[in-house]
């Protein structure tokens, strides 16, 4: 522009040409740099508080983390998400976004300040570009920065939503369409929604917008036409003064001061904030275990190991954080060192919930434990664990591979394949996984981290590289199962356990697997203490050094199978009806076996498979099952 009032030279364009190439040149090779630079300190902050934050989530124990106070603090999902920055990325970009406004705002201010001056309204000018951004601020509701509950009480627009969900989410698939209700839901969709008419369903934000009043609104609009309105009073009044050019660069800076300022109110958060979000990044090292340690070491030293832990519970009771209702109520026993007790009782009745105190994942509410005669709470958590195997109900697979699967069961030693597969077979897993196309190596939900984006279709070359994708493997309960099982073989197998503690790790599995499981754990006792859970009066039951008859919390019943027995009380009762019930079986089977000639197959395989847990309560303890 300069240029104009001027003859051109070919030297002076040859002048502008090269700066404004060497200028391109210097911009991109510094945002260049800046931006590799700015990825490398993203992923250091981003990991090392990553690492920091499982670092301190590790530390927590159960009831700390069941705290619904605790979980507010430290489980935000922005702490939590792997390809997200993180919160201390979001905090420094929230600092660095801040001052850049604010240096902006002085820069832009300087200037206008400059230009102005010596207007007659410069100094009302300014005031009133400044003032624009807090009006309009003040008139919009800025639903990041405030808190709000939008709810919606509107019985058609709940109905709606309610219906939608129905036919959306695919665990109702399978009923909707084998009670064929499509249709029926499609009518009362179309009803509901008639019903709720035009009544606004936009979000809050929106519903917001549209009642701020018509004056505002002018007033907003006024103030930012405002260089306008300034250029052509000036222009009224002092023609002479203002060069048409001047109003543009007038009108560009009165936006940028109207932009940066906006910026600062509201574009990331406040400096409180991002202090606080910074803060929070530490809440979780700040947060005290509800579950003090102790101080003695758990003799666990491998190979020293020549006697179970004795347990005992001295008046014991137990609520769950958060729960009204005792799980375990006043319950004493003692198991001595290497016998094996078997715990009996129908659902509820507290036996999981006992095994869950053994290795401090709870304390008591009230009452002590004692091992090898001295207060759990005195040894230290990780020795205890450490010391011992507990094997449940369910255990959902790890994310990790099927050898990671058991080798986790002894995390602190250097696991061989030879041990893996040992363990397996073992556990019951090996074929299950000998079968799959990658053996142990398979990782059953693989993490997907594709990130693929594509116009309307998806190219052939995304589709090639999608297919080769691991793909997720499913597994039955069963085989969940086994894989649990095969971890704590493993676990067993290290030499550090004192207590095996076996909660029903057998509800999904066949009998015969569930025979052979039991069986292995048992070899496996070597002096170890031992206690099963079970629903099933066989072997365990009989053989048993004690058992322990829970009832809605209480234990109502200790003693031999034998001793149980003879007192006819609640153990007497729950055997009696598994008895039953086979004998009853038994006896059905063997009707339909002559009346239903036709499927004798099946009849057999079923008359096979309860023989083979009728033999479990019958046999003694070294007997053979025959081979179904
Ligand atoms: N995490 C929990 N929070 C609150 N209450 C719980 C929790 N887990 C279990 N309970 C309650 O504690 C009581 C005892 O449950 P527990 O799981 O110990 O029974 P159980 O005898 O092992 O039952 P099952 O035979 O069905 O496994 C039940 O009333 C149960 O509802």
């Amino acid at each position: 522009m300069r240029l104009m009032g001027h003859q051109i030279s070919g030297f002076s364009i040859l002048y502008a040409v090269s700066r404004q190439i060497s200028l391109t040149v210097f911009s991109v090779v510094v945002s260049s740099w800046v931006e590799r630079y700015e990825s490398v300190l993203r992923n250091r902050i981003k990991f090392h508080f990553m690492e920091s934050g499982i670092e301190h989530l590790l530390r927590l124990d159960l009831p700390t983390l069941q705290d619904p106070e605790v979980r507010s603090k430290i489980l935000s999902p922005n702490s939590l998400a792997f390809d997200n920055p993180g919160d201390a990325w979001f905090a420094l970009e929230g600092l660095k976004a801040k001052a850049t406004s604010i240096l902006d705002l002085i820069t832009q201010c300087t200037f206008l300040i400059g230009t102005v001056r010596n207007q007659r309204l410069g100094p009302i000018f300014v005031a009133m570009c400044v003032a624009q951004p807090f009006l309009t601020d003040l008139t919009e509701i800025d639903l990041w920065r405030s808190s709000y509950f939008q709810h919606s009480q509107n019985e058609y627009f709940l109905r709606m939503k309610a219906l939608y969900g129905l036919i959306s989410k695919p665990q109702f698939r399978r009923d909707i369409l084998s009670d064929d209700v499509g249709h029926f839901i499609k009518r009362e969709f179309r009803q509901a929604r008639f019903n709720l008419g035009d009544t606004s369903t936009d979000h809050l934000g929106l519903q917001w917008k549209a009642q701020k009043s018509v004056i505002l609104r002018l007033a907003c609009a006024f103030l930012a036409e405002l260089p306008m309105f300034f250029f052509c009073i000036q222009s009224f009044f002092s023609p002479k003064n203002l060069a048409a050019s001047s109003m543009t660069i007038l009108q560009q800076t009165a936006m940028s001061i109207q932009w940066s300022i906006r910026s600062i109110l509201k574009d990331s958060s406040s400096i409180s904030e991002v202090a606080t979000s910074f803060k929070d990044l530490y809440a979780a090292s700040e947060v005290e275990n509800k579950l003090k340690d102790g101080y003695l070491p758990c003799p666990i030293d491998k190979g020293k190991v020549e006697f179970g832990a004795e347990i005992e519970f001295c008046h014991v009771s137990f609520t769950y954080p958060g729960s009204m209702q005792k799980a375990i109520n006043d319950v004493s026993f003692r198991v001595g060192a290497g016998q094996m007790a078997v715990i009996v009782g129908v659902n509820g009745s507290g036996k999981s919930s006992m095994i869950k105190l053994f290795n401090r994942l709870y304390d008591p509410t009230d009452g002590k434990i004692l091992v090898d005669g001295l207060p759990l709470q005195s040894y230290k958590i990780s020795d205890i664990r450490r010391s011992m195997a507990i094997l449940c109900q369910e255990h959902p697979p790890y994310p990790v591979s099927l050898r990671d699967n058991i080798a986790f069961g002894l995390p602190d030693e250097e696991v061989t394949d030879e041990d893996v597969e040992l363990a397996a077979r073992q556990g019951g897993a090996s074929d299950f996984i000998l079968k799959l196309q990658k053996g142990f190596k398979t990782t059953l939900d693989p993490v997907d981290a594709t990130n693929c984006h594509y116009h309307s279709k998806m190219p052939a070359a995304f589709k090639e590289l999608m297919e080769k994708k691991e793909k997720p493997t499913a597994i039955s309960g069963g085989e969940s199962q086994r894989l649990a099982a095969s971890r704590t073989f493993l676990r067993l197998g290290g030499g550090n356990i004192r207590l095996l503690a076996v909660d029903e790790p057998t509800s999904a599995l066949d009998p015969q697997a569930e025979y052979e499981l039991l069986q292995r754990l048992r070899e496996q006792r070597e002096g170890k203490t031992v206690i099963f859970i079970t629903h099933r009066f066989g072997n365990l039951t009989k053989y048993a050094d004690t058992i322990l008859c829970m009832k809605a919390g209480h234990l109502v019943e200790q003693g031999t199978h034998s001793e149980l027995m003879a007192k006819q009380g609640e153990y007497y009762r729950l055997h009696e009806i598994q008895a039953q019930a086979f004998a009853k079986d038994l006896e059905i089977d063997a009707d339909e076996f002559h009346i239903r000639g036709d499927s004798l197959d099946m009849v057999k395989q079923i008359q096979e498979m309860k023989l083979l847990q009728a033999a479990q309560i019958l046999l003694p303890t070294d007997s053979k099952v025959p081979d179904p």
